[in-house]
């Protein structure tokens, strides 16, 4: 059989990484398993445990990381994100098509121990229509909001490093264009 790709899909808080991944994720087609991560950050409303996130106090997440169970890890606005190493190779092995949706350090990370990972950045139509988004969703407060909108522009520096960059500006087209990409690499590899 043949192994399953290894899909990292990054972009700035707010440019609808999520919004856009609901539109393709179950597509039957893709075979996508996406990784649930560990974080350290509070649950939003709306969110579930060991759905969206693993969610773990700064101490389990410490020693999940430092008895060598994540495959990446960085530190993003004053919480922790990790991808466990469990799954993602059996997954991979069994032919699933496994998605980390993560932050440019761990990207840079998986890209290391994984040079052929498909490596996607989602980018806004604007900076201006990144901050409405980011505050118009509510979910952080003001000046958490700032710290995430000057980590965006230094993000966005490092769109180089990734194989591919999607605009969101309709997420319906944003995800019809991860599609065409990931089913060209499942014909190729
Ligand atoms: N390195 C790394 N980044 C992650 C992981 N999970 C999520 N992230 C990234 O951490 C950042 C913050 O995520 P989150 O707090 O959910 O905010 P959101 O991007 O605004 O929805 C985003 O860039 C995510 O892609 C992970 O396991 N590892
Ligand atoms: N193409 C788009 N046009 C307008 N609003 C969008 C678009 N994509 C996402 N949004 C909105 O922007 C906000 C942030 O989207 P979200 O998917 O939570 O981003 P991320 O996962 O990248 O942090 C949400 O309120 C979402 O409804």
């Amino acid at each position: 059989m043949k192994k399953g790709l290894l899909i990292v899909l990054s972009g700035p808080s707010g440019v609808g990484k999520g919004t856009v991944l609901k539109e393709f994720i179950n597509d039957p087609d893709l075979k996508l398993s996406y990784s649930v991560s560990l974080t350290t950050r509070k649950m939003r409303p709306g969110e579930k445990d060991g759905v969206n996130y693993h969610f773990v106090s700064k101490e389990e997440f410490l020693k999940v990381r430092d008895a060598g169970g994540l495959l990446e890890s960085a530190e993003f606005v004053g919480n922790y994100y990790g991808t466990p190493v469990a799954g993602v190779e059996e997954l991979r092995n069994k032919g699933r098509n496994v998605l980390l949706e993560i932050e440019v350090q761990g990207a840079r990370q998986v890209r290391q121990k994984c040079p052929d990972a498909l490596t996607i950045f989602i980018v806004p139509p604007s900076m201006e229509e990144l901050e409405r988004r980011i505050r118009g969703r509510g979910t952080e407060p003001e000046e958490i909001v700032q710290q995430r909108l000057a980590k965006a522009s230094r993000e966005m520096d490092m769109i180089g490093e990734y194989k591919y960059v999607v605009c969101n500006d309709d997420p319906r087209l944003a995800a019809d264009i991860i599609r065409v990409i990931i089913k060209r690499h499942m014909e190729q590899e």
